[in-house]
């Protein structure tokens, strides 16, 4: 079993180069498979999911070829729509193949989606574009089968927002018949982006970034080339990094308007924050000042950065105040934090944080890719020596953890666990 060793770094400087969004390249890739030509996506990064995607991908036909964060699809000889359970269920975004399948082929058999259990995270929003587009949703333990002798246009109105259902509508009503108007649709970026991958295809989908999308369908979707916008979520976390102990990093290659919320905390703490046409430094300062996070649908403060958030404001005098409005319960890496000597309590869904207590190195556990981020953070301030497991999460959305946090100045290293140390960490942490 994988480690990371986490040693005190002390403050924390230099440049990061932010690779193509996870979130937004597991959509286009599903998307992909919609063209009746050959397409080019560019700045993938090579990480776990996108590794299943190529499995799942040439599994149903689809020819696949990856070289740098270059992706060459040719979706013309896919020949079935049905997922290897196992494979959808291993990450979340699965989901997106059951709305550009049953678009392409009016049927699609995948298993339920997995990806990061920090919470039980409900498809109703999903099943109910495609029940309103025309097709009967069979549900069974662990896979669902969705098909369509038609998709026709509807006008949806989401109960609540969600952007895996608001790309999953836009891939399932492309083709459909008509026009489709989605209402309360989320206005995340990679909304957009799969939006402008599509659009560039030839679709006609109006509104993306806006609370109402207008879909007018098409019957054809040619290739193309699109280059996957840049992981926000990657550049707000290092941005946090730069806080830990009054550092300096530059994030770069970066569209620094898809980070308002996070930059504006930041600035309310106490760090600076500058902006150039597409990279931004943030300097920490050791002055940093508690506050209050709510997270919420974009634009507001993401749920993806509340956790590296959190082992931020350890480092923020006073009490600091952290609630998680789109997943309540994301707060595992809380009792992971406190293991580190952090005095952060959790009362009802919302986390107190005493900040400006010195933490002490120890194992901890990362459930979740952005936990892990949290945890490294927190390793990196701690005295002494931290050690993750669960790097399997961080891999999910990191192509190079170690490489990028070392050439901002961390102290990280990658190990192997025995099996009979695994036992005697385990025992030693009960
Ligand atoms: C692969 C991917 O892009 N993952 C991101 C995506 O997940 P994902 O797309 O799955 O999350 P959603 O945007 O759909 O979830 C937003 C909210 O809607 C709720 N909901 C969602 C769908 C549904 O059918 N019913 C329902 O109630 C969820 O429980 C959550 O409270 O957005 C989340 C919220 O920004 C991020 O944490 C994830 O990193
Ligand atoms: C929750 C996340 O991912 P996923 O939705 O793929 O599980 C994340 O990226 O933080």
């Amino acid at each position: 079993m994988k480690y990371i060793q986490a040693e005190y770094s002390g403050p924390l400087n230099g440049t990061v180069h932010i690779p193509g969004a996870k979130n937004s390249s597991l959509a286009l890739l599903a998307a992909a498979c919609l063209a009746d030509n050959i397409v080019t996506l560019e700045g993938i990064p090579f990480i776990d999911d996108v590794r299943i995607i190529a499995e799942i991908g040439r599994d149903i036909g689809l020819k696949l070829q990856q070289e740098g964060g270059q992706v060459i699809i040719d979706p013309r000889w896919i020949h079935s729509s049905v997922i290897d359970p196992g494979k959808a269920s291993s990450y979340r975004a699965s989901y997106y193949f059951a709305g550009s399948l049953l678009s392409k082929f009016g049927k699609v058999t995948i298993g339920l989606p997995g990806g990061d259990d920090f919470v039980s995270r409900p498809i109703d929003q999903h099943i109910k574009v495609f029940k309103a587009l025309g097709a009967q949703v069979h549900l069974f333990k662990d896979y669902y089968v969705v098909e369509a002798a038609e998709l026709k246009g509807a006008d949806i109105f989401f109960d609540t927002i969600t952007s895996g259902a608001t790309i999953n509508a836009m891939l399932a009503a492309v083709l459909a018949k008509g026009r489709t108007n989605l209402h309360n649709a989320a206005m995340d970026p990679e909304v957009c982006d799969t939006a402008n991958f599509l659009n560039r295809l030839g679709a006609r989908i109006y509104g993306a970034g806006t609370e109402h999308i207008r879909i007018e369908g098409v019957s054809y979707l040619d290739g193309g080339t699109h280059t996957v916008i840049p992981d926000r979520l990657i550049a707000g976390a290092f941005l946090m990094a730069a806080g830990l102990h009054g550092g300096q990093v530059t994030v770069m290659d970066v569209i620094p308007e898809h980070l308002g919320s996070c930059l504006a905390k930041l600035q309310e703490i106490g760090m600076h924050v500058e902006c150039g046409d597409n990279q931004i430094t943030a300097y920490g300062t050791n002055l940093l000042k508690a506050t209050r996070i709510r997270t919420g649908m974009y634009p507001s403060f993401a749920t993806d950065l509340q956790q590296p958030m959190t082992a931020l404001l350890l480092q923020a005098k006073g009490k600091s105040i952290v609630t998680d409005r789109i997943y309540p319960k994301r707060l595992a890496h809380v009792a992971q934090l406190r293991r580190l000597g952090a005095e952060i309590e959790l009362r009802q869904e919302s986390a107190f944080i005493t900040g400006g207590r010195p933490l002490q190195g120890g194992w901890v556990h990362a459930s979740d890719v952005r936990a892990g981020t949290c945890l490294l953070m927190a390793g990196l301030a701690a005295e002494g020596y931290t050690y993750i497991t669960g790097v399997e999460h961080i891999e999910r959305g990191y192509e190079d953890v170690i490489g990028s946090f070392r050439s901002i100045g961390a102290k990280l290293s990658m190990h192997e666990l025995s099996a009979q140390e695994h036992l005697d960490q385990m025992r030693e942490s009960q």
